[in-house]
């Protein structure tokens, strides 16, 4: 019986799997669990596919062989706007087309794996006490705000999506030691909360405040 319970508590699920790029085999046969309301960190060298990995959750790079299941449910072409719908994913890169700021976080909630998401600016600006940013950079230009910042403001508005399951590239690689710090407390406050993250990080200090720590 203690398989089948651990499974059903599993957020993420991935069994067997492989992915290539034509001759290129990032890996084979890889296994991870991540259990609902854990923080899960991805480590591992540059170009080893930690963010392929993270995109294969989404649906956006396939699979060789191998199953993934999201709370659940496997991982198809029929499943996969369901599954995305679980999921607020911070890719590495942000460039998000706004000018300003206070239009920049709402750009998410208009996505259609979003529409039931409600923003509300209130709790945006507690996500921003608690993770170090001054209210008035609501108001500013996007380009008026730090690489810094802006990484922490996509992860309040991540928050706010209130999805299960967080999918994050990368969350500390423009912060110093104290944001980080800020970064994990944060993260630990959602994770108490119920929601599981994921995510693939090069930052020791990030990586060891997180539950558990894979290495690619
Ligand atoms: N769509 C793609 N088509 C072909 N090759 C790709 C594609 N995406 C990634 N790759 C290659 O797969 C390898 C792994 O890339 P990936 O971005 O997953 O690595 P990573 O571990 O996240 O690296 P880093 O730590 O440098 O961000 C790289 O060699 C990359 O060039």
């Amino acid at each position: 019986m203690l398989p089948t319970l651990f499974y059903l508590d599993a957020m993420v699920n991935i069994e067997n799997i492989s992915i290539s790029f034509g001759n290129l085999t990032l890996f084979r046969e890889l296994d991870l669990q991540v259990c609902c309301g854990e923080s899960v960190c991805i480590c591992g060298g540059s170009g080893s596919g930690k963010t392929s990995l993270l995109k294969a959750i989404l649906g956006f790079v396939p699979l060789s062989e191998g199953t993934i299941k999201v709370d659940g449910t496997v991982l198809t072409p029929k499943t996969v706007d369901h599954i995305r719908k679980k999921i607020a994913w911070v890719p590495q890169e942000l460039a998000l087309p706004s000018e300003w700021v206070s239009e920049m976080v709402r750009m998410p909630f208009e996505l259609k794996a979003n529409r039931e998401a409600g923003f509300s600016k209130e709790r945006l600006m507690e996500y921003f006490i608690s993770l170090g940013l001054e209210a008035e950079l609501y108001d500013k230009r996007v380009n008026e705000v730090s690489g810094g910042q802006r990484q922490r403001i996509m992860l309040a508005v991540t928050a706010l999506l209130d999805k299960p399951l967080l999918i994050v590239d990368e969350p500390t690689s423009a912060l110093d030691p104290e944001s980080c710090l800020r970064v994990i407390n944060f993260f630990k406050s959602l994770c108490s909360k119920g929601m599981t993250i994921l995510s693939v990080s090069h930052d020791k200090q990030f990586a060891s405040g997180c539950d558990k720590v894979f290495t690619l």
